[in-house]
């Protein structure tokens, strides 16, 4: 009996090379989208979960058009955040990400994750499989929780758009990360997202 969650950064939406904060997802993402839903048809989804904003949405969409039994539902747990500030043992060189946020937004971020780590990891009964379509540092945030690696560790993890990480928990066993940032659906043209391109 094992829980799976499976967790999908959204498609790349339009105008985000402009700085554009959300939107429709772009052609490139749509593609993005269809691809992931394909890699998924076969699963028997318990639940797709998505992230409020409009990118996460329309993937989502994407998702659930192939299993019209399960319902795509908005979970405010999923929102973009930034899960942590500059604490004592994050490394120097990423002090510069933080010039641009606010204490508030770390303060909500940190509240925000501790929330949906309690409301997600947390052993379903039998076999389940859950869709989680959310944002880079959300599923960074969870994939830090589950190996259990230092709080700024999450700023060390990036996942590509549509790109499909699963973590899993086994009956009586702690969570485990069964799969990061797998990009095996998406052709080369469609791995957008990363802070720097694959080398191989
Ligand atoms: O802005 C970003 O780089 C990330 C942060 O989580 O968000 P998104 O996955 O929405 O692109």
């Amino acid at each position: 009996m094992t829980h799976y969650i499976y967790l999908v950064r959204h498609g790349e939406h339009q105008d985000a090379e402009h700085g554009v904060d959300d939107g429709p997802l772009s052609p490139r993402g749509r593609r993005q989208a269809e691809l992931i839903a394909d890699r998924l048809s076969g699963l028997a989804l318990d639940a797709i979960w998505h992230s409020p904003l409009l990118r996460a949405a329309e993937t989502a969409r994407a998702i659930a058009e192939r299993l019209p039994a399960v319902p795509a539902q908005p979970s405010a747990l999923l929102f973009d955040c930034v899960p942590t500030g500059m604490t004592e043992d994050t490394p120097a060189v990423f002090e510069p990400f933080f010039g641009s946020v606010t204490e508030a937004e770390i303060e909500a971020g940190r509240a925000q994750m501790g929330d949906a780590v309690s409301e997600f990891l947390v052993r379903k009964p039998g076999d389940a499989h859950e869709v989680l379509i959310t944002h880079n540092f959300v599923i960074s945030w969870f994939v830090r929780e589950v190996i259990e690696a230092p709080d700024w560790r999450w700023m060390t993890l990036n996942q590509a758009h549509c790109g499909l990480t699963v973590i899993a928990q086994k009956q009586g066993r702690p969570w485990s990360l069964v799969a990061h940032n797998d990009l095996g659906h998406l052709p080369f043209e469609l791995r957008t997202g990363m802070p720097d391109l694959l080398p191989v």
